[in-house]
C-alpha cells in the first residue's frame, strides 16, 4: 500500500510540481480562483480529486457527490488559505489579537491544508444538515508518519477535530474546540483512506457535543472514536 502510494506522489510531482498557488487542473466542479488581498493568494477548492487520490478515495467522492443531487447532502468546500468571511466572524471576539503581519499573510494556511497535494491530508468533508451529520472521507499521506507505516496521532487529532468542528459549526457564529477525547483503538495505515462519521448528539446553550467515529472503507475495523464538545464564543466575552 505504502508503494503504491510513493508511486502515485512521483507522477505527480511530474504532472504538475505541487506547488502552492499553481491551481490544480480544472473540472466541472472547481470554482474559478479568487483573489485576496493585496498579495494577490489564489483560493482553490482542496476538497476535490487530485491526482494523488486513491481508487478508494475517488469511488467514495463518487457516490457521495450522487447523494448530493437531491440537496440531501452538501460537500464542503475547503480552503487553503485564510477564509475572508472566517476571519470576519472571529475578529469580533479576538479584539485583542494581533493580525499576521501584510507580508506574511500570504503564508498563513489552514494547518489541515499545509501541505502539497498528497503529502499530507488529502480530505473532502460531506454535510447532512437535516440529520445533522458529517461525513469526512480522509487519506492520511506519507509526511503524516508516527509510527513507522502509520498515520501518526496528531495527524489523526487534527482530522478529527476538524471533521467535529464542521460537523458542529453553525453558519455566521464562531466556535471554538473546549474538549476532544479520542480513543485510538487500531492504527490507521500510511496512504490509506478512512471514513470519519460524526453527529451532533446535543445542544446545549453554547455548548455543541459532538461525536464520531473513524471506519475503514469496508466499516469491518473501528480505528478511533471521539467526543468532542464546542462552544460558541459570546459575544458579550470580548477580552480573549
Ligand atoms: C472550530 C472552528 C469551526 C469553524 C467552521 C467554519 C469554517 C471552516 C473552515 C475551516 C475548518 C477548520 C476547522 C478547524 C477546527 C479546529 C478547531 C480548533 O483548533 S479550536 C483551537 C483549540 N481550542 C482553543 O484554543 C479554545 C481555547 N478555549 C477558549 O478559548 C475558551 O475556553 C472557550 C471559548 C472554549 C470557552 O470559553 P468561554 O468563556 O466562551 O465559555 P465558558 O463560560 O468558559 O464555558 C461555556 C460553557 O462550556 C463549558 N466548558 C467550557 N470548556 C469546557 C471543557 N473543556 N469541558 C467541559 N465543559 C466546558 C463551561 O463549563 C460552560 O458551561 P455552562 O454554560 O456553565 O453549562
Amino acid at each position: 500500500m505504502l508503494r503504491s502510494c510513493t508511486a502515485g506522489l512521483r507522477s505527480l510531482w511530474a504532472l504538475r510540481g505541487g506547488r502552492e498557488g499553481v491551481p490544480r487542473p480544472s473540472t466541472d466542479l472547481q470554482p474559478a480562483p479568487r483573489l485576496f488581498s493585496a498579495e494577490k493568494v489564489i483560493h482553490t477548492d482542496c476538497a476535490l480529486p487530485n491526482p494523488s487520490w486513491s481508487k478508494d478515495l475517488k469511488l467514495l467522492f463518487d457516490q457521495f457527490m450522487k447523494k448530493c443531487e437531491d440537496g440531501s447532502w452538501e460537500r464542503l468546500p475547503s480552503y487553503r488559505h485564510r477564509c475572508a468571511q472566517i476571519s470576519e466572524d472571529f475578529k469580533n471576539y479576538f479584539l485583542e489579537q494581533k493580525p499576521v503581519k501584510e507580508g506574511r499573510l500570504s503564508q498563513v494556511r489552514l494547518f489541515t491544508r499545509g501541505f502539497e497535494d498528497g503529502l499530507g491530508f488529502e480530505y473532502v468533508i460531506f454535510k447532512n444538515n437535516d440529520e445533522k451529520r458529517t461525513v469526512c472521507l480522509f487519506q492520511g499521506g506519507p509526511y503524516l508518519q508516527g509510527v513507522p507505516g502509520f498515520v501518526h496521532g496528531g495527524a489523526i487529532a487534527a482530522i478529527i477535530d476538524t471533521a467535529l468542528a464542521l460537523c458542529a459549526a453553525v453558519p455566521g457564529k464562531a466556535i471554538m474546540t473546549a474538549n476532544l477525547n479520542i480513543n485510538f483503538k487500531r492504527p490507521v495505515p500510511l496512504c490509506s483512506v478512512v471514513v470519519i462519521n460524526s453527529q451532533l448528539d446535543k445542544l446545549e446553550g453554547r455548548k455543541l457535543f459532538v461525536s464520531c467515529n473513524v471506519q475503514s472503507v469496508d466499516e469491518k475495523t473501528v480505528y478511533s472514536e471521539a467526543t468532542g464538545l464546542f462552544i460558541k464564543l459570546d459575544p458579550e466575552k470580548k477580552s480573549f
